[in-house]
């Protein structure tokens, strides 16, 4: 039980292909430092102070092979053909007594637990939906279907949204019940809340969150770990 006296639960969508990153292996399994991916990230979660429960949607021909890599403290189960449905099954393998959940992508692998920490303390504190993020390091342009270029929105009030996105449970609930095929997809948990009119707060996120999506990525994330001290880094000596 955390100090709040609330139970904190993870779910981890890692069902995707990976297909913008290539390599023929699922992304969540892909190595990075000699381990899944999923494994790192799984490994951060673990390591926070305030999670009790971490559910992970695996791609479904590999919910067994998965299973025994993270072993029997997490339950894995198959995830869907879009995040959105991996999420929504992952979360009906909830416990019961679970009042707060964070939902983190395994394809960011380098997650720090104090991030996981902070998102799920900030939900304790009373937000119903909390989001790590960092401002833009680049201009931002809106275009039409040809790439010509609409409008330049003003950079100071946009951010790039990272996960873990912390959640009260029943809000996450809600939005997942409430979501409508007809209404254009969202591509985060937040933009389901959004929907619903329930505000949502913001925390800075970190660096090290971000994530492994084109090859330049992994590479990046393997030149980190490997800077990283051995105790941190999962790598043995
Ligand atoms: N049907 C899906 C699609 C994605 N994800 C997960 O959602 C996270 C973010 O998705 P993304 O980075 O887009 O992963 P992929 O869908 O695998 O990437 P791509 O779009 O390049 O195929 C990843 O941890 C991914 O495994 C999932 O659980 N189920
Ligand atoms: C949820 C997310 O990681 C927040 O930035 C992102 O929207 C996932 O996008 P993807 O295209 O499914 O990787």
């Amino acid at each position: 039980m955390n100090e709040a006296g609330a139970r904190v639960a993870v779910v981890v969508p890692a069902a995707g292909r990976g297909e913008r990153l290539g390599g023929g292996v699922p992304k969540a399994l892909r190595p990075l430092g000699g381990r899944p991916m999923l494994v790192h990230a799984v490994q951060a979660l673990s390591a926070a102070e305030l999670v009790s429960q971490i559910v992970v949607a695996a791609p479904p021909t590999l919910v067994e092979v998965v299973s025994r890599l993270l072993g029997p403290d997490v339950r894995v189960l198959p995830g869907g053909a879009e995040r959105v449905d991996s999420v929504r099954g992952a979360l009906r393998a909830l416990d019961d007594d679970i009042r707060v959940v964070l939902v983190h992508d395994a394809a960011r692998p380098l997650t720090p637990p104090s991030l996981v920490d902070a998102v799920a303390r900030a939900v304790l504190g009373g937000h119903p939906a909390v989001i790590p993020v960092l401002p833009l390091a680049d201009t931002v342009k809106e275009v039409d279907a040809d790439g010509r270029v609409l409008r330049t929105p003003p950079r100071g009030g946009l951010r790039a949204v990272q996960t873990p996105q912390g959640f009260r449970r029943e809000v996450l609930e809600a939005a997942y019940a409430s979501q409508d095929g007809d209404q254009p997809a969202v591509t985060d948990d937040a933009g389901l809340v959004e929907r619903l009119g329930v505000p949502v707060a913001t925390i800075p996120g970190a660096d090290e969150a971000f994530k492994v999506t084109r090859p330049a990525d992994l590479m990046f994330a393997e030149a980190l770990l490997a800077r990283r001290p051995l105790a941190e880094s999962g790598r043995s000596s």
